[in-house]
């Protein structure tokens, strides 16, 4: 299904006590220009690593955020330039930026509601490790972290957080990553499955090779730490386990 571009109508934030003239409204086509200055301005003082492309480069990348279909950008202004703004996927929170000089008056608030209100499924968004009040103020906002990198997947290589807003159904929402990661772990065991299969045609004994299932699982224990080596070698042991029977079931065929 492909997700349209451009807020439905009513999708506007309506003020209410935070600000009374604050406005919300999705971005126009043409402002990738100040879009993209409110993000270098924003960033430069927010506690994240330094940006890793020039202003003309921003620029562009808002220009085609803008048009691919895929985002939807609000912006908050109150009578004046542009105090902030936010941007979506169907499913990602990608952006949320306030003016520095425009913080602390519940701007970001109002575009974290926005947001909420147009993806009642909920959503996810990565924050730096660093960014303490960034992920504060999504913690007081019913959002919970839910994984940590070390950052090599992203452009500044800085250990980040992933966070989401389960949305009004938690229980779908949850459900919905779940199956997500249960279809990469299922190529994975097939994956395993066959590679057990295939080293057993070269062994020289078919007996079980102890100390390797336990060298298996303290490398795993470096990966996914919260499991402990003891419990992930329980795991090791019953994958290996199933995988020799369907070896087994494969040779006897
Ligand atoms: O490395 C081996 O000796 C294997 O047979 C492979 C494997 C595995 O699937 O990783 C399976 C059984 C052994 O007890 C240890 C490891």
């Amino acid at each position: 299904m492909r997700w349209c571009a451009g807020a439905a109508p009513g999708q506007v934030w309506h003020p209410g006590s935070v600000s009374e003239d604050l406005r919300v409204r999705p971005a126009e086509a043409d402002e990738s220009a100040p879009l993209a200055e409110l993000y270098g301005r924003s960033r430069a003082a927010a506690r994240m690593p330094p940006g890793v492309h020039t202003a003309e480069e921003d620029r562009a990348w808002f220009a085609a955020r803008l048009r691919d279909g895929e985002h939807e950008l609000w912006v908050a202004e109150r009578d004046g330039p542009l105090l902030g703004y936010a941007m979506a996927t169907r499913t990602w929170l990608d952006h949320l930026f306030v003016d520095p000089q425009a913080q602390g008056r519940g701007v970001g608030g109002v575009l974290l509601d926005t947001v909420k209100g147009v993806r009642p499924g909920g959503f996810c968004l990565w924050v730096f490790e660093v960014n303490a009040p960034a992920r504060e103020f999504y913690r007081r906002r019913g959002l919970v972290e839910l994984e940590r990198t070390d950052g090599s997947g992203n452009e500044e290589h800085a250990p980040d957080v992933r966070m989401a807003w389960p949305g009004l159904d938690p229980m779908a929402f949850y459900r919905g990553l779940i199956d997500e990661v249960d279809d990469s772990l299922g190529e994975l065991l097939s994956r395993r499955v066959a590679l057990t299969r295939a080293v057993q045609a070269v062994k020289p004994s078919t007996d079980r090779d102890h100390a390797r299932e336990r060298e298996i699982a303290e490398r795993l224990a470096g990966i996914a730490p919260e499991l402990g080596a003891d419990r992930l070698l329980r795991i090791v042991q019953t994958l290996i386990t199933e995988s020799l029977e369907v070896a087994g079931e494969d040779g006897s065929r």
